[in-house]
């Protein structure tokens, strides 16, 4: 698996599908690897040249000091796509994922063809709880709020009849290293692009889940709202809609990147 030397760090990612296909970049969410998109792999690359990575400070990327920024997240994108030589892409990120995608579409258009939008906000949740989680992962690690965190990622009701994905999750969030999770709950908590989404011109599609906790369908409805000409999708899942509904996932990701805007 290969690692890119961009911004002073080694970034993990990987590429699956054809050469020759358009570029798809997907961006994962707080306390997750890459990996958190594997159900889609197998569809996307069939359509995608699909690049994906672990966000600074998780998976197999390196950790840096916190805090980071969502400039800083994205800045690692952009240096990514330059030495892979990518010029233009489509752009999906869950959540964080979002938020990277959401500065890059706004600070840098001309990469991107279309952006998608997942379980994300042009502002997530409040700093005071943003603080405690952080100080709480500092003091005690990220066992202390696995469990709680998990459980806001999957409906409880499909979270019981799924015991296996819910372990895999969780055992996802315990393999980021602390100082990566409190330094990317800094980048969410000071990011704010409630007013510069409205320059977005890609055409993009925003997806929700009704059933979402961290990013509810409200803060979905505003970006779609405020993004010009944006499209609107909700899945009956929490906040990790393409784990617990991966078919209607990645066909409305195929569905919107291939369609003609
Ligand atoms: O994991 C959470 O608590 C929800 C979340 C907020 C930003 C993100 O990427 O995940």
């Amino acid at each position: 698996m290969p690692f890119a030397t961009l911004n002073g760090i080694k970034l993990h990612y990987q590429l699956d599908g054809d050469a020759a296909l358009p570029v798809l970049v997907l961006s994962n969410s707080l306390g997750t690897s890459l990996a958190m998109w594997d159900p889609q792999i197998p569809e996307l690359s069939k359509h995608f040249r699909v690049l994906r990575y672990d966000t600074r400070g998780h998976g197999q990327s390196e950790v840096t000091p916190g805090p980071y920024t969502i400039a800083q997240l994205g800045s690692d994108v952009i240096a990514l796509l330059d030495q892979l030589d990518i010029k233009q892409a489509h752009f999906c990120g869950l959540s964080m994922g979002g938020s990277t995608f959401m500065w890059l579409a706004v600070n840098h258009p001309q990469r991107v063809t279309k952006l998608i939008l997942c379980n994300t906000g042009a502002k997530i949740g409040t700093p005071d709880a943003w603080n405690s989680r952080i100080d709480t992962v500092r003091r005690d690690g990220l066992s202390a709020i696995a469990a709680a965190v998990v459980s806001r990622w999957l409906t409880p009701e499909y979270a019981e009849q799924h015991p296996e994905q819910v372990q895999a999750l969780t055992a996802m969030l315990l393999a980021t290293p602390a100082e990566g999770y409190a330094g990317a709950c800094a980048a969410v908590r000071d990011n704010d692009l409630r007013e510069a989404i409205a320059g977005i011109r890609a055409p993009t599609l925003v997806i929700a889940g009704s059933g979402d906790v961290p990013t509810p369908p409200a803060d979905a409805q505003f970006m779609r709202a405020t993004i010009p000409g944006a499209l609107y999708v909700e899945f009956d899942a929490a906040h990790i809609s393409n784990q617990q509904q991966p078919r209607a996932f990645t066909q409305a990701v195929v569905q919107f990147l291939t369609e003609a805007s």
